[in-house]
């Protein structure tokens, strides 16, 4: 997706940081209008959110596409000895794989159980900052991680904002035990009927192998067509069946997201 940027973000600090546009300059207004990908978009919010870091904080490093761009800018700034005595807690065995490729010192909540700070990206954001998480796999570690900060930073580009969660016809994600899957997808379908649930285990790559997670667990992947109502309600359904990990509905835990977008970046606080 190719976007025309709106001259006007030219100013914008974390996006002439990314590289990907120069500082406003008074004869900017006779430039052509910049074309920024969505991959851009989420590299800008993103680097927004690394201007909260600071030296000597535990952080929580999230895992996906968005997340990606977070934990390469950390990388790159601690080379530059622009950020020190960083302690990163990864939310995947990938994440782990990239912060150690860059040198980013790590820990575990065993040894961290209170972060100062998380960033991650979400599969959807609705207008009260509950967010759909875990179309990337991870939800588990990430819930456990992000649940333990005391401010969690969500990474955005626009296009993952929605009116209710499961509103974007895509993904809900489940983590469940492998034992009888098919049992605890049905469970889970009848649960949510009246909301027209469909229930798909998540395979890998087109085929017909489960994907895995990092927990060693499935994961059933809920698409509704209409509104699921209360989330807590939901969300306690869910947590109730025997066979369920955990669900990919982070409800009430961000308390900052940045949304990159076509008319620059919106910065929303709980
Ligand atoms: O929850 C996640 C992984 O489990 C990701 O944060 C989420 O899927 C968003 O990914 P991306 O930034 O690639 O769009």
């Amino acid at each position: 997706m190719a976007i025309p940027y709106p001259h006007f973000i030219s100013s914008e600090k974390a996006a002439v940081e990314a590289g990907l546009l120069v500082p406003s300059s008074p004869s900017s207004s006779l430039s052509p209008p910049v074309i920024l990908t969505q991959d851009d978009l989420k590299k800008i919010a993103a680097y927004k959110a690394v201007e909260y870091v600071e030296s000597g904080m535990v952080l929580g490093l999230g895992t996906g596409s968005t997340a990606k761009h977070a934990v390469d800018r950390i990388g790159d700034l601690l080379r530059q000895g622009k950020l020190k005595n960083i302690v990163g807690i990864p939310t995947s065995k990938k994440t782990h794989e990239q912060a150690v490729s860059l040198g980013i010192p790590l820990s575990d909540l065993d040894s961290h159980p209170t972060l100062d700070l998380a960033i991650d990206g979400a599969d959807e954001v609705d207008p009260f900052l509950n967010l759909v998480k875990g179309r990337g796999g991870s939800l588990l570690r990430e819930k456990m991680v992000e649940g333990a900060c005391k401010k969690f930073i969500v990474i955005v580009d626009e296009s993952k904002l929605v009116n209710y969660l499961g509103g974007s016809g895509l993904a809900m994600p489940v983590e469940i035990i492998p034992f009888c899957w098919k049992f605890t997808a049905a469970r889970l379908q009848n649960l949510f009927e009246e909301s027209g649930c469909d229930a798909r285990l998540r395979t890998f790559g087109g085929k017909d192998e489960p994907f895995v997670t990092d927990n060693g667990n499935y994961i059933v992947d809920l698409y509704f067509k209409k509104s699921i109502g209360d989330l807590k309600v939901a969300s306690d359904a869910i947590l109730q069946l025997a066979g369920v990990v955990e669900h990919g509905m982070f409800l009430d835990m961000a308390t900052t997201v940045i949304i990159a977008g076509e008319l620059g970046i919106t910065i929303k606080n709980k």
